[in-house]
């Protein structure tokens, strides 16, 4: 007997023994109206989307997960080596193709297609391979899940979190991308080893672009409920601006020195985009830092630009920006970051 990817128990010759094996109760309930049914979708079947379907397996998040690829050979080998895990995870149903109809009504689309850094590349750089792919992805996944929410992986994520929102035609608060989601993460889990706590107990943001140009909001740091920097202030305690400055520098330069010695990075975005899924489809409403439509936030202007900011997500998507406060300086280094994509983006004609 094997399992179709459809789910029906099938014996030899096709038979379907669901019904021998169970005898229906004619009384039981139909399933609670009230009880979504979950569908995800993941294009890409690289190290990012494996990392981040594995997650949502592990997490109980989905109903439904699916597999998109160009690489037919990879994409079943993936699904099959998942569902070969099923007596070790919650049910979900597996399913993965070439074929973009397979996403049909899918709640919640996660794109991780696409190039990647090479040793040193920065994530800019990938603009044109990228661009040309999501011309191929948006599409479909529009066609077949008009009511969907996208939420971009690939990078550079915040041009084409505005590139996949352009081709979808969709209101703002259904495309976002993960943004400084993961940087946030790193930002946090470097200040918890300084100060030996829990880095969920560091509540911390990097907004601005996910890449170089980030920026770290020092000011409204705070560890357990005491806001950091004001403490220290209070108590006279000296602290180095630099040191500060070496920290940010070590989240900008954490996915550099990860690909230089593994390749890649996968399982901290895989964790940081489960995350965001969970806010989303359980409809949190948790605030996270991820890439938005920043026009009109903190003084940013000059043009339509994805950048993170911390937002409210839940069932809708985005459903606010946080109002935090910021330094002078720290909304000049926003609106510098806000300047650097704008100028990247300017370099594509997207004729839409
Ligand atoms: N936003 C973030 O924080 C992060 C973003 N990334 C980005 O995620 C992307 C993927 O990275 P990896 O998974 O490491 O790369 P990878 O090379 O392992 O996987 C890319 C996958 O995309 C597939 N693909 C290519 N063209 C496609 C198309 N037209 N339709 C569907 N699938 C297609 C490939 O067959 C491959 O399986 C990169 O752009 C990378 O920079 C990676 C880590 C963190
Ligand atoms: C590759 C990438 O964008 C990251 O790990 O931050």
């Amino acid at each position: 007997m094997h399992k179709s990817s459809s789910g029906s128990s099938l014996g030899p010759g096709g038979l379907d023994l669901t019904q021998s094996f169970f005898k229906p109760i004619s009384s039981a309930a139909p399933p609670s109206p009230t009880k979504r049914h979950t569908k995800i979708s993941v294009v890409g079947a690289g190290n990012v989307g494996m990392a981040i379907a594995q997650t949502i397996l592990t997490q109980d998040l989905a109903d439904e997960l699916v597999l998109i690829d160009v690489n037919p050979d990879k994409l079943r080998g993936e699904m099959l080596d998942l569902q070969h895990a099923a007596a070790f995870l919650p049910r979900t149903k597996i399913l993965a193709s070439v074929d973009y109809a397979v996403t049909v009504g899918s709640d919640l689309c996660i794109v991780t297609a696409g190039a990647r850094q090479n040793l040193g590349e920065s994530r800019l750089n990938l603009l044109q391979r990228n661009v040309a792919l999501f011309r191929k992805i948006i599409p479909p996944l529009v066609k077949f899940s008009p009511d969907t929410i996208l939420l971009i992986v690939s990078n550079p994520v915040d041009v084409l979190t505005h590139v996949a929102w352009k081709l979808s035609g969709f209101p703002s608060n259904r495309v976002l991308g993960s943004g400084t989601n993961l940087d946030s993460s790193r930002f946090r889990f470097l200040i918890a080893d300084h100060l030996d706590v829990n880095a969920q107990d560091v509540q911390a943001y990097i907004v601005g672009e996910h890449g170089d140009s980030s920026v770290a909001l020092w000011s409204s740091i705070s560890v357990g409920g005491v806001p950091v920097l004001s403490f220290l202030e209070k108590q006279e305690i000296a602290y180095e601006k630099e040191t500060l400055e070496e920290i940010h520098k070590a989240v900008v330069d954490s996915a550099y020195e990860v690909i230089s010695l593994k390749g890649y990075t996968s399982w901290a975005i895989g964790y940081s985009v489960a995350n965001l899924a969970r806010s989303i489809l359980r409809d949190q409403r948790k605030i996270h830092p991820v890439s938005v439509l920043a026009k009109g936030f903190y003084g940013v202007e000059g043009g339509e630009v994805f950048l993170s900011l911390p937002a409210q997500l839940g069932r809708g998507g985005v459903l606010g920006v946080t109002n935090i406060h910021l330094t002078d300086e720290e909304e000049q280094r926003l609106r510098d970051s806000a300047r650097t994509i704008l100028d990247v983006q300017s370099q594509l004609n997207l004729g839409i």
